[in-house]
C-alpha cells in the first residue's frame, strides 16, 4: 500500500500573500491527516516564499497530535536547513539538489559528482530519529549510489512520468520507473515518489509498483479548488489504497 503525504507549500504560498495566518498551514495539515494522509510535507526554500523554517516545528507539533503520522521535510541541505531539521527531528528529511532561486525542483542528485558531499551531510542524522531520503531521477546508477550511501529511502522524481502521461511514451516511461523501483527494493531501499503527480496520473503509477509514499501538493491544491480539500484528499487516499 502506498501512503499519501500532502505537500502544503501552496497553502503556505497563499498564507504568505497576506499578513495573517490565513489560510493556516497547520489547520490544513490537520485536515489532511484526518482524511487519511499519512502526514504532510513542506519544502522550505531559502527565500521562504512558501514554507518557512518556523513551519517545521509548528507542523511537527501538529503531527504529534496524531498517532502514526509523519512530517517530511524536503529541501536542499543548506547549513540552516540541516540545523532546523536536526533540532526538530522530523520523521523524514528528503534531500533535494535545488539551487537557491529555483522555481521548483527539476532534477535529482547526481551522486557520481556529489557522493562525498551527501555522505558528509547525512552523517549527523545517523544518530537522529530522522530517516534520510534522496531525491533521484529514475536512473539505476544513481539508485546504486544511494544504496551505497546507506540511506533508508529514495524519492523518484516523477515529472518525467507526469509529462509522458498523455503521450505514446507512457508505457515505456512507466516501465523505466518500475525497473528503478524494483532495483531500489532489491538493494534494501524503500521508495517514495513525487512531483507533478495528480488524480489522473497517480492510479497507473501506484498500481504497478511498490511505492511507500507519494508526496503531492501542486495538483492537489488545484484539484481542491474545484472539488474541496477534504474530498480531494479522500480521492487520493482511495487511489493509494486500491
Ligand atoms: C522535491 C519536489 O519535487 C517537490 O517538493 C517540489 O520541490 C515542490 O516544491 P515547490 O512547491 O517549491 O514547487
Ligand atoms: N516531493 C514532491 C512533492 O512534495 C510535491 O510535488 P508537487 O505535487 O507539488 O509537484
Amino acid at each position: 500500500m502506498t501512503q499519501l503525504s500532502v505537500n502544503l507549500n501552496k497553502i503556505a504560498l497563499l498564507r504568505n500573500s497576506r499578513g495573517r495566518d490565513f489560510p493556516s498551514v497547520n489547520e490544513f495539515a490537520r485536515l489532511a491527516m484526518k482524511n487519511g494522509a499519512v502526514g504532510v510535507t513542506i519544502h522550505p526554500r531559502p527565500d521562504e516564499r512558501h514554507a518557512r523554517y518556523s513551519d517545521i516545528l509548528a507542523l511537527q507539533n501538529i503531527v504529534n497530535e496524531f498517532e502514526g503520522k509523519e512530517l517530511n521535510i524536503e529541501g536542499y541541505p543548506t547549513e540552516q536547513l540541516n540545523k532546523e531539521v536536526l533540532a526538530v527531528q522530523p520523521d523524514q528529511y528528503t534531500l533535494v539538489p535545488d539551487e537557491p532561486g529555483q522555481i521548483t525542483s527539476d532534477h535529482g542528485w547526481d551522486l557520481t559528482k556529489h557522493y562525498d558531499f551527501v555522505q558528509k551531510i547525512i552523517e549527523p542524522f545517523k544518530n537522529s530519529k530522522t530517516r534520510i531520503s534522496l531525491f533521484v531521477d529514475p536512473d539505476l546508477e544513481q539508485i546504486k549510489l544511494a544504496a551505497k550511501l546507506g540511506v533508508a529511502r529514495i524519492e523518484l522524481y516523477t515529472e518525467y512520468y507526469a509529462v509522458s502521461f498523455d503521450s505514446i511514451n507512457k508505457s515505456a516511461v512507466l516501465e523505466q520507473f518500475m525497473k528503478c523501483a524494483d532495483y531500489a527494493l532489491s538493494l534494501g531501499l524503500e521508495v517514495n515518489a513525487g512531483h507533478d503527480l495528480d488524480l489522473q496520473n497517480l492510479p497507473d503509477f501506484v498500481a504497478k509498483q511498490n511505492i511507500d509514499e507519494v508526496s503531492i501538493g501542486h495538483a492537489l491544491v488545484v484539484e481542491s479548488l474545484l472539488n474541496g480539500f477534504e474530498d480531494t484528499i479522500k480521492k487520493y487516499v482511495k487511489i493509494c489504497n486500491a
